[in-house]
């Protein structure tokens, strides 16, 4: 086993940032572009990277320390003024046919520029124009829509943005997960060795391997082991929830988006084939691979079905130890794999998988029964990293149903948003973990954890006593958008080719 990278698709073209400016950070900001993860896939020794820079990040992701990037903060900061077009001259250009390393090259001067605002800035021009023109600049670049963009700008801020842009560039390693069912990792590891792959262990994970190189002889879905049922390939996101969720033998566990079973299967393999799970999946079709992964890998204590999540509390109150909700949502965090998300993805589709996602986690907390000893927990989880789908889902949650946030017991992930853009959400919000690309080389996931304290609605203030109907959240969201829209366009009036609503975006309000 060699401890080394695993060969990836290379960057487009290596690009280095500026430091975050003063402006851009505030106090959460600046943890979250600053504070460099303790551990990472690769890591086996956490003193290596009590600097917050650990191998992954000095190779993989741009660092603003590096020789080339001094070289270019020297260039830049020796120049008198950097110029950029107007808004309006470059509209025109990316309508017309952009030469991208022009469009590359403005996004590192705007990026250098916001990074020091009142020095760099061109006189007259300000913050938000240069936004504007940076936010088209990266839809061009890197082929988002504006509305994800904007959303990814938001969260992320300049610097971090591009890295997270960047790492969605790449594939994530590939790394799969022992089944201990039937084998132990070790025993997997020599065995997949001996036909010539070269794995690693994942180093906060009792069961994760990572490839660093395939023959190209081997397919990993169809050696004798993979056949046999000792592992399945899985991203190491996805070990999260699961390890979050913490199952014990014997208890009764409801997956409740289980297809195709990547989280089931590890479940049943940590409660060693006791107790029971069920597996659900609301689509026919998916619960098929679901049945074929539990046949492979010797699942005997789960019940597989096929109903709508949401209509479990009707059917089966109270009847689960804990709760799996590895909800279905808009794939941002797993953009490296689909790139379809960086273009279909809208205002409306993030509004309906938020609707459910909400449904969806009721039903789920009652369906756990009520505090009882170790018991009563439900994990949410999705492959999103935006805020709709994760944070607010919770809050809801929160504010509907008598439960409250623990800490996952998970190593890795950052902490989530208690503040998010005039949003506050509760206090306890920061022990949700967020996982992203660039940050963990991981597929962006969040996790969070709720135990039960007992049973039925929150009765909170008056007019939140009645259970919100999906048409009435729809409703409310609906108006919150038009007065967002309002608001954006009143500033449009004032500042010319205002995309942002610029002071949102310079103090990086969560
Ligand atoms: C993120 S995937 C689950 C992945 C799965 N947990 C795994 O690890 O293999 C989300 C799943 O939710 C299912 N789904 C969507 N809407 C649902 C609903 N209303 N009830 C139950 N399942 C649903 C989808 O069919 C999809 O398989």
């Amino acid at each position: 086993m060699k401890n080394k990278e695993p060969e990836s698709v290379p960057p487009k073209k290596a690009r280095n940032w500026a430091p975050e400016s003063e402006e851009v950070s505030d106090e959460e900001l600046e943890e979250q572009t600053s504070g460099k993860p303790k551990s990472t896939l690769f890591d086996d020794d956490d003193d290596d990277d009590v600097n917050g820079f650990d191998e992954m990040d000095e190779d993989d992701v741009d660092s603003y320390d590096d020789a080339e990037g001094d070289a270019y903060m020297e260039e830049a900061a020796g120049k008198i003024e950097i110029q950029i077009p107007t808004i309006e001259e470059v509209e025109k250009e990316l309508a017309e046919n952009p030469d991208l390393a022009n469009v590359q090259a403005r996004i590192k001067d705007i990026a250098f520029i916001l990074s020091d605002f009142s020095n760099r800035r061109e006189e007259g021009r300000s913050r938000s124009e240069y936004l504007s023109i940076f936010l088209k600049d990266l839809t061009t670049y890197y082929s988002y829509n504006e509305y994800l963009m904007e959303k990814l700008l938001h969260m992320f801020g300049v610097t971090e943005l591009v890295e997270f842009l960047e790492a969605n560039e790449r594939p994530r390693p590939v790394t799969i997960r022992t089944n201990t069912l039937k084998t132990r990792r070790k025993l997997l590891a020599s065995a997949l060795i001996d036909q010539g792959v070269d794995v690693d262990v994942i180093a906060w994970s009792k069961v994760g391997l990572v490839v660093m190189q395939t023959p190209g002889s081997v397919a990993l879905g169809a050696t004798p082991q993979y056949l046999a049922g000792q592992y399945l390939l899985q991203g190491a996101s996805s070990f999260l929830p699961v390890m979050a969720l913490a199952p014990k033998s014997g208890e009764k566990v409801l997956d409740m988006c289980a297809a195709p079973g990547g989280k089931s299967t590890h479940i049943a393999a940590i409660m060693k084939n006791t107790g029971m799970i069920v597996s659900n999946d609301v689509h026919a079709a998916r619960v098929k691979a679901l049945v074929g992964n539990f046949h492979r890998m010797g699942i005997t204590n789960s019940l597989i079905t096929n109903m709508d999540g949401r209509v479990f509390a009707k059917k089966m109150p109270g009847a689960f130890d804990r709760i799996l909700l590895d909800a279905p949502c808009s794939g941002t965090g797993v953009i490296s794999k689909d790139e379809s998300v960086k273009i279909t993805k809208d205002a409306k589709d993030i509004q309906r998988c938020s609707h459910l996602q909400r449904e969806l986690l009721l039903a789920a907390i009652d369906s756990v029964h009520k505090y009882n000893g170790e018991n009563g927990y439900v994990v949410y989880s999705t492959c999103s990293i935006l805020v709709e789908e994760n944070e607010e889902v919770i809050d809801y949650a929160l504010r509907k149903r008598k439960v409250k946030l623990v800490p996952t017991g998970l190593e890795i992930g950052k902490p989530g948003y208690i503040h998010y853009r005039g949003h506050k959400f509760d206090p306890n919000m920061h022990l949700c973990k967020r996982v992203y690309p660039h940050a963990y080389n991981m597929d962006g996931f969040f996790v969070a954890k709720l135990k039960k304290l007992d049973d039925g609605p929150r009765i909170m203030v008056q007019e939140d006593t009645t259970e919100e109907t999906a048409e009435e959240m729809e409703e409310t969201e609906q108006k919150e958008e038009e007065q967002e829209e309002e608001e954006k366009k009143a500033k449009k009036g004032k500042k010319s080719g205002n995309a942002l609503t610029g002071k949102k975006v310079l103090t990086g309000k969560k």
